[in-house]
């Protein structure tokens, strides 16, 4: 348009929405509803968990603004994590329910997922875990609370654990595994329907559930009865993995719960004393994986010692050492999957009005 002349609220708008789009790798046209300008004040609304990046995206702004000479006062960004639709019939006050899955067992999908739950928390977001892995409970250890016993303030719900501020529960908590590893399909998806619905989760943007390895019935059912908006598959590099990795894709996109996309464990090994690398269970398998099913790879994880130690004795690498560079992949980690769910949202919402 030819003498367009936008006012210095108008210019501060486009610089805002800008510096958005560049920091979270969007369009601008996707984030210039978050913005809000008045009386030189920036209000941001953001759509998914990003906290760690709140005071980068502030710096840039008032860099950008000061460069421009328009007037600013402050910036302010608040998060409101949206509920996502689900075919299924919500559960109280959770938002979204992730399942993160693995076609192998022992890829390290339960590490992920505790590991992603404290970093949703890192990034802002209000988290719960459960854990539906029936065949080998293993979040009650890796969150230090095996000696926790459930309880009930009314006898009908139960009160979910507290560990480090993540509110979690656990299969394991209520049947002895040699009991449930028999279990056939439907009794294990009726335990775990019980255990998702009963407990008396508290407001959550997110619940992460860890569900039980494989692609079988019990899989397929969960994915079914339970109000997932979406999952979010773990592998290792390796074939094997990798195939049974694509099985899980293809049970979720069956039963139309979207694949936010793949986290690659153990993607390679990092000698602490020489820095010699190697690929102990080969290369790039859940990046190929990613590229051929058409899902954004969502982090890549190291074989390190510190992430099983962490684990194995029930304190969260991301609270033991929230700094370092591993519990850095988590949020990093963290930020793809809110960001990537936000995204399916919206292409949930076109779908509906076609
Ligand atoms: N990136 C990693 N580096 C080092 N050890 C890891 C890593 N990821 C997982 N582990 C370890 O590997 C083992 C298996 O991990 P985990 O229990 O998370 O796997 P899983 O896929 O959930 O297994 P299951 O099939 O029993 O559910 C654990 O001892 C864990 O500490």
């Amino acid at each position: 348009m030819l003498f367009s002349r936008s006012t210095p609220e108008q210019k501060l708008q486009s610089l805002v929405s800008e510096q958005l789009a560049t920091l979270f790798e969007l369009s601008v046209n996707q984030v210039e509803t978050w913005v809000t300008i008045a009386n030189n004040a920036v209000l941001i609304t953001l759509p998914f968990a990003a906290q760690t990046l709140h005071d980068t995206l502030k710096k840039r702004i008032e860099l950008a603004a000061s460069e421009q000479n328009l007037p600013l006062d402050h910036v302010l960004i608040e998060t409101k994590i949206h509920a996502s639709a689900t075919k299924v019939k919500k559960v109280g006050q959770i938002k979204n329910i992730i399942a993160v899955a693995s076609g192998k067992g022992g890829v390290g999908k339960s590490t992920s997922s505790v590991n992603i739950a404290y970093a949703l928390m890192a990034q802002g977001a209000k988290v719960g875990l459960l854990d539906a892995d029936i065949y080998g409970p293993s979040v009650p250890i890796m969150l230090g609370n095996t000696d926790s016993t459930p309880a009930s303030r009314d006898d009908k719900t139960i009160i979910p654990f507290a560990a480090h501020g993540l509110v979690a529960s656990s299969i394991g908590y209520f049947v002895p595994a040699e009991n449930a590893t028999v279990w056939r399909g439907p009794m294990a998806s009726k335990a775990l329907e019980q255990l998702l619905r009963e407990t008396d989760w508290p407001e959550l943007d997110y619940l992460i559930v860890d569900m039980p390895p494989g692609t079988g019935d019990i899989q397929l059912t969960l994915a079914q009865q339970m109000p997932v908006s979406a999952a979010v598959i773990v592998t290792t590099p390796q074939d094997l993995a990798v195939a049974d990795a694509s099985k899980g894709i293809a049970m979720f996109n069956k039963v139309d719960v979207p694949v936010l996309g793949l986290i690659e464990n153990m993607s390679l090994y990092i000698c602490p004393k020489c820095g010699h690398q190697e690929h102990i269970f080969a290369q790039n398998g859940g990046v190929e994986l990613a590229k051929r099913n058409k899902v954004p790879l969502l982090g890549q994880l190291p074989l390190n010692s510190k992430i099983r130690h962490y684990t194995d004795q029930g304190t969260p690498l991301l609270i033991a050492e929230p700094n370092d560079p591993l519990s850095q992949s988590y949020i990093t980690c963290a930020l793809a999957i809110s960001k990537q769910l936000y995204l399916q949202s919206l292409m949930d919402i076109r779908i509906q009005n076609i």
